[in-house]
C-alpha cells in the first residue's frame, strides 16, 4: 500500500476533513491518504505572518511522521506551499504543495492558465509562486474572490461568487484553464467546473495525482544530498517536546 501524508498547515480540522475528502476522491487503489490537521499554528492562512506561524508545526508533523511511519508522499495542502523546502529537508520522500501541483497540471492543459483565489493580498504570493515554479508564461492571470479562508464554508454565495470569478478570469486572460487558489475550494471543484466548460484544477487532487504517480515510479528522496540534506544537528530553543529535530 501506497501512503501519502496531506498535511493541512491551518489548524481548522473541518478544512482538513474536507481536503481528506478532496484527496480520496482521486487516490488510485491501494493508496492510503493520512489527513493530519497542524497542530500548532494559523486556523487559517492568508498573509505571510500566518505562513510564517504556520511552518514550524507543519515541519513537527513530517519529523514526526518520518520518525514512526514515513510516507510515500507528502502534501501541504494551502496554496502558499508553506515550509516547503525545509518540509524536503526532512523529509525522504516527495514533498509537493498544492500550488505547485495545480500550476504544473494546469500548464499541460493548454497555452495559459488562471488563478482565482482568496484575499487579494495574497496575490502576491501566488505571483512569486509561479515565478519560483518557472510558470511566469504560462499563468495570464491571478484573480481574487476577496472571500477569507475560513468564510469559504460558511458563506452560502461562495459557489456563484467563485464560479463568476472563475468564468470571468478565463474571459479576460484568454485561458484555457483555471487553479483555484485554496485547498478550501477543493469540494466546488466539479461545480465551477461544470459552470464555466473548463478544466479547473483544485491543487489537492492534482497533488495527490503528481504523488500517487511517483510513489508508483518509486521516486524516494532518501535523506537527499547538497541543498535538500538532512539539516546538520543544532540546538533549537524553545520549540515545544515533541520537534523531530529538537
Ligand atoms: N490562498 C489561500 O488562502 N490559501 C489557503 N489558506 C489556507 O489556510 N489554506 C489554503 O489553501
Amino acid at each position: 500500500t501506497t501512503r501519502i501524508c496531506v498535511i493541512n498547515p491551518n489548524t481548522a480540522a473541518a478544512m482538513t476533513e474536507l481536503i481528506a475528502a478532496a484527496a480520496r476522491a482521486v487516490a488510485p487503489p491501494r493508496t492510503e491518504i493520512v489527513a493530519v490537521t497542524n497542530p500548532m499554528g494559523p486556523e487559517s492562512i492568508e498573509s505571510h505572518y500566518d505562513e510564517a506561524l504556520a511552518a514550524p508545526g507543519l515541519l513537527s508533523v513530517i519529523t514526526e511522521m518520518e520518525r514512526t511511519d514515513p510516507a510515500d508522499g507528502y502534501l501541504i495542502a494551502c496554496f502558499g506551499d508553506p515550509g516547503l523546502d525545509a518540509a524536503r529537508e526532512v523529509a525522504t520522500a516527495p514533498v509537493i504543495g498544492i500550488a505547485e501541483a495545480a500550476f504544473h497540471v494546469a500548464s499541460m492543459l493548454g497555452r495559459g492558465f488562471s488563478v482565482v483565489t482568496t484575499l487579494s493580498r495574497t496575490i502576491g504570493r501566488a505571483a512569486d509562486l509561479v515565478g519560483h515554479y518557472g510558470f511566469s508564461r504560462q499563468c495570464r492571470g491571478i484573480h481574487a474572490t476577496e472571500i477569507p479562508v475560513l468564510d469559504l464554508e460558511t458563506n452560502p454565495l461562495t459557489g456563484s461568487i467563485l464560479t463568476d470569478a472563475c468564468r470571468e478570469a478565463l474571459r479576460t486572460d484568454g485561458s484555457d484553464a483555471i487553479v483555484l487558489g485554496c485547498a478550501g475550494m477543493a469540494d466546488l471543484t466539479a461545480e465551477v467546473g461544470h459552470a464555466i466548460g473548463a478544466p479547473v484544477i483544485d491543487g489537492v487532487a492534482a497533488g495527490v495525482g503528481l504523488l500517487a504517480g511517483m510513489a508508483a515510479m518509486g521516486l524516494r528522496t532518501g535523506t537527499a544530498s547538497g541543498e535538500f540534506a538532512t539539516p546538520r544537528t543544532k540546538l533549537y530553543t524553545g520549540l515545544p517536546t515533541n520537534f523531530g529535530l529538537g
